[in-house]
Formats: structure tokens, C-alpha cells, sequence
């Protein structure tokens, strides 16, 4: 069987556990899922200011590659009308300004007039006719651009490039500016190298880390996701930036600090902890007031219950404070105790219909019998004398055949009645059966005991019910026969009655209306009234 309290207590710790559960439900399929689209959102953005701080610049030196094509000076040195132009107007200084890899002046065809780069590797600034001898390490670059402007339209074009080293290049038609309509005498290319002066740019313009990796071929690889949260407080955000030759890939990453993330997650987590605590104190306060407000009165309305089991232990109130109570426990410990002393009352009829004779309201011959045990073994003990006395009415059948039974029975209401006043509380007066009785004198001695059967006998006398057919007198009389256990000679129960039903007998014998008692008391005299 379980206890209240381990069931309340099951109940609430269920309750309690899918409270939890329903937290971390609300937390892992609602909060965090919103959380990271909020980041996602955040990195967007930060992405979307890298790209376009990308696309600036690649504005910006389209427009200055424009500018540069588009200059008169430009147009006549491609004619061979200003052959100092170039070397005159581009210089390490304004490389290093400019942020320029190098630059190539190109007929249309793509063979190289003139060109100048800065090495940031070797700090060494060159020009050369031809990408040889200093110039060979712009020949990577130059190749590239020459293929491309084979295929393009005489137009500004910027674009990016994977190798050999990530860059961005801007391509312009050589033309003159006010000439109207005259063709372009060739192509001015411009290459910015994406390195870690341009990472540190984009640094200042957007405040954001940045790399760039080229990824050849992309299709042979599998391309990773596009945010990768390494850690709690970092991640790392990839765009794809398609780039030349080859259709090649540029991998533009950015290392993010999950502030937002971080201080939402902080700030959730906070909350849970206090959701979690306020709960387990509401669940410890619902417990206490519980076993207060429930379990401990269910308790001692158990406790008193199972006391009433116990006969010693019978009580009909029940604690003051179950009783005082105003609620459904209160009235329950109050009928509870209507109950109890109902069943208290109807014990105690009970028990006194068990114990009385029915006609003469006298103890009945089942109580005399235990009485009688008791007493002598309580005699026994105490050294006691116990007297028994055996009272029968004379010619009763008589009394019976001539006045009728129901006169009968009032006469022998009326002898108990009086027999029971005269005995009051010396010892208890029983109807044996019949017309016969018996009287238990607990503690006694033979002198009492005979001055109490003559009592009787005389105030049986005394009260002159009519008996005309008595052979001893005109009105009811009794024979009476007594036996006492004498302490230095106790008496066994059924001894005792059959010594006092002997000399009942010999009382009868003798003549009725008199007293014997058993052959060891004095011998008496029949006494006539
Ligand atoms: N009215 C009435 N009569 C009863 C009751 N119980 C027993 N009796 C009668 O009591 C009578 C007893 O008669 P007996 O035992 O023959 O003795 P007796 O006539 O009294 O004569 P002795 O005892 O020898 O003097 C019987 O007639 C029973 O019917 C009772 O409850 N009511």
C-alpha cells in the first residue's frame, strides 16, 4: 500500500518533471531555433556589409582603371604620340597608395605595350614592354587577363581572380574622351591583390575578420556550410564568390563573435534557472502545505482510528484539533465521532440485553457464570470469602396452574425486583432460571451472608403476595439454600452452586419457606413466619 504522501509527492515530482520537460522543449524547439535564426540574420548582415564593402572597391577601381583608360594622354601614348606618359605618371609611391598589384597597357589584341607592378613580397617596384625578365612574376596575372579580354566587349569589366594569388582586376576600352566616336586603341588593366593589406581594410571599413581562399574546381569538392559555429562564442561565416580562370571559386570567410547569441542564450538561461527554482520552491511549498493542510490530520484521524481498535485504548473524542476543523477533514473527524458513540450506545444495549434477563430486568444466568469465575479467583487472591445463595419460590407451579402465567410472571418481576433492592450493592442478584435465583456476596462471611438470605427470605414475606394454594402459607414464600468458599477452603464455580443447590434442596425437603446452608455452617432452624 502507498502513502498519501508518496503519491502526492509521485504526482507532484511527475508534475514536475514534465514542467522541465515542456522547458526544455520550449527552450530547444522554440527559443534556441529563434535565437540561431536571429544569428543567421546577424550574419547576413555582417556578411552583406564584407560583399559590399568587396563590391566598393571593385567599383572603385573599375572607375579608376576608367578614368585612367579614358585620359587623352592614355589614348595618345597607345598611339606612341606620349611615350613618357606612363612612366612618368605611375610610380611605386602610387602603386603603394593605390593599393595597385600592377597595371598593363594592352592593344586590342592583347599584346602587352607597357607594364608596371609593385611585389609586395620583395617590396620591388618594375616596369617592363613584356611580362619577362623582372616583370615574369606578372605573367600569371597578364596571361589571364589577355585570355579575358579576348572574349570581352569594349566596355568596363571588373571581376575577380582565384590564382595565383586572389585579386580583383578591372578591364577598360583605351579611349579618348571628347573624340567622339573613334575606336579604342586597347586595354587598360588594373589588379588589386586581395591580401592581408586589403583583409585589414575591409577590417576598418566593416569591423569584420576576413580571409579569402581560392577554390579550384569547384564542382570536385563538397562545399562546406555556410555558417559553421566553432564554438560558443565564434563562427564562421563562408560566400561564395565566383571568380576566373576556370569558372574557379573564392571562398570569402569571416570569423563572427556570437555576442548576440551569447548574452540572448545568457539572459534564457538565467530565466530557466529562475523558472526552474521558483518551481521547485512552489512544488516544496505545495508539499509542506500538503502534509500540513492533509497528510499529518489524515494521519492522526488513522492513528486514533486504529486505537479504537484496541479496547483499552476507547475514546469517543477525538483530538480537539481534528474536531475544530472547518473544512471537509473537520466534518469528517465529527461524523466520524456521531459514529463512535452511536456505535458506543449501541454497544452498550447490546451488551446489556447480553447480560439482563428480559422478565425481571435481573442478570441473566450468562453473566452470573462469569461473574461467579471472577469473583472466586479474585476471592482467591485476596483471601476472600465468596457467598452464594439459591433462592426458589415455593410451590410456584401452583402459583402458575391457579393465578395463571402472565400473574405468574408479574410475581416473579416483583420477587426480583425486591430481592434486588434488599441485595443493592453488598452482591449482584441473577435469575438462574425459572422461579429460581441466585445471589453472589463477593466479599462476605458465612454470618452476613446468613443474615442476608433471611433478609430475603423475610422481605419475600413482607410483601404478601396472595398464594392460596402454598402448603407453607396464604402468601408467597421462598426457600432459600447457601454455601460459602472459605478462603482456607475455596470452592470451584460449579461446586460452589451445587453445595448451595444441595441445601436448597434439603431447605425444600425440610418443609420450604426457610434457610439451609451448606452441612459445615452452623445448623439453623427452620424459620416460619
Ligand atoms: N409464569 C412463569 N412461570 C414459570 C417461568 N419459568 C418457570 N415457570 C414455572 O415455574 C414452575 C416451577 O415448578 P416446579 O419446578 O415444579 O416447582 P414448584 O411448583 O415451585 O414447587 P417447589 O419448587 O417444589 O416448591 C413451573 O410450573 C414452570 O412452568 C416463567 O418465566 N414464568
Amino acid at each position: 500500500m502507498h502513502s498519501l504522501r508518496f503519491r502526492f509527492l509521485l504526482s507532484i515530482v511527475l508534475v514536475a518533471c514534465l514542467a522541465l520537460l515542456a522547458l526544455w522543449g520550449i527552450a530547444h524547439f522554440l527559443v534556441y531555433p529563434k535565437l540561431l535564426a536571429r544569428e543567421n540574420d546577424y550574419v547576413a548582415l555582417e556578411m552583406g556589409r564584407v560583399e559590399s564593402a568587396l563590391k566598393d572597391d571593385l567599383d572603385n577601381l573599375g572607375g579608376d582603371t576608367r578614368d585612367w583608360a579614358s585620359w587623352d594622354d592614355a589614348y595618345d601614348f597607345m598611339q606612341g604620340k606620349a611615350p613618357d606618359f606612363a612612366e612618368s605618371n605611375f610610380s611605386q609611391e602610387m602603386f603603394e597608395d593605390m593599393d595597385h598589384l600592377m597595371m598593363v597597357f594592352m592593344r586590342m589584341d592583347g599584346t602587352p605595350v607597357w607594364m608596371a607592378g609593385y611585389n609586395p613580397d620583395t617590396d620591388t617596384y618594375s616596369t617592363c614592354t613584356s611580362a619577362t625578365n623582372e616583370c615574369r612574376w606578372m605573367s600569371p596575372f597578364f596571361n589571364v587577363i589577355q585570355a579575358h579580354v579576348h572574349q570581352q566587349a569594349p566596355e568596363l569589366d571588373k571581376w575577380l581572380l582565384s590564382v595565383p594569388t586572389p585579386a580583383m582586376i578591372a578591364t577598360s576600352p583605351i579611349v579618348p574622351t571628347e573624340r567622339g566616336s573613334e575606336p579604342p586603341l586597347g586595354w587598360l588593366a588594373i589588379v588589386r591583390s586581395m591580401d592581408r593589406p586589403w583583409f585589414e581594410s575591409v577590417r576598418h571599413q566593416t569591423g569584420v575578420n576576413v580571409s579569402i581562399e581560392p577554390i579550384l574546381h569547384p564542382d570536385l569538392i563538397v562545399k562546406p556550410p555556410p555558417i559553421i559555429r566553432i564554438s560558443d562564442d565564434q563562427l564562421l561565416a563562408t560566400r561564395w564568390l565566383n571568380a576566373e580562370p576556370n569558372d574557379d571559386i573564392l571562398s570569402l570567410q569571416a570569423t563572427l563573435a556570437r555576442r548576440d547569441f551569447m548574452a540572448n542564450t545568457a539572459s534564457f538561461n538565467f530565466a530557466m534557472l529562475w523558472t526552474i527554482g521558483v518551481l521547485f520552491t512552489v512544488v516544496m511549498v505545495i508539499l509542506g502545505l500538503l502534509e500540513f493542510i492533509i497528510l499529518a490530520p489524515t494521519r492522526r484521524l488513522a492513528r486514533f482510528t486504529r486505537e479504537q481498535r484496541q479496547e483499552d485504548h476507547f475514546s469517543e473524542t477525538l483530538p480537539v484539533n481534528l474536531i475544530a476543523r472547518r473544512d471537509e477533514l473537520g466534518s469528517l473527524a465529527r461524523e466520524f465521532q456521531h459514529l463512535l458513540m452511536h456505535q458506543k450506545q449501541r454497544t452498550d444495549t447490546l451488551e446489556h440485553l447480553s447480560q439482563r434477563d428480559h422478565l425481571t430486568g435481573l442478570l441473566n444466568r450468562r453473566y452470573l457464570d462469569e461473574y461467579l469465575v471472577q469473583a472466586l479467583t479474585q476471592a482467591h487472591q485476596a483471601r476472600h470469602s465468596v457467598g452464594l445463595i439459591i433462592i426458589d419460590i415455593d410451590y410456584f407451579k401452583a402459583y402458575n396452574d391457579h393465578y395463571g402465567h402472565p400473574e405468574g410472571d408479574h410475581c416473579l418481576t416483583r420477587v426480583a425486583r425486591t430481592m434486588d433492592r434488599v441485595v443493592d450493592d453488598q452482591g449482584i442478584v441473577a435469575r438462574a432460571g425459572g422461579e429460581e435465583f441466585v445471589v453472589v456476596l463477593p466479599e462476605t462471611n458465612r454470618k452476613r451472608t446468613w443474615r442476608l438470605a433471611e433478609q430475603l427470605r423475610l422481605a419475600v414475606a413482607a410483601m404478601s403476595l396472595p398464594h392460596e394454594h402454598s402448603r407453607v402459607a396464604p402468601h408467597v414464600t421462598i426457600s432459600v439454600g447457601m454455601a460459602i468458599s472459605l478462603p482456607e477452603a475455596p470452592c470451584q464455580p460449579a461446586e460452589l452452586m451445587r453445595l448451595a443447590d444441595e441445601s436448597l434442596y434439603r431447605a425444600k425437603k425440610a418443609g420450604r419457606n426457610r434457610i439451609d446452608a451448606h452441612h459445615r455452617e452452623p445448623h439453623h432452624q427452620i424459620d416460619t413466619l
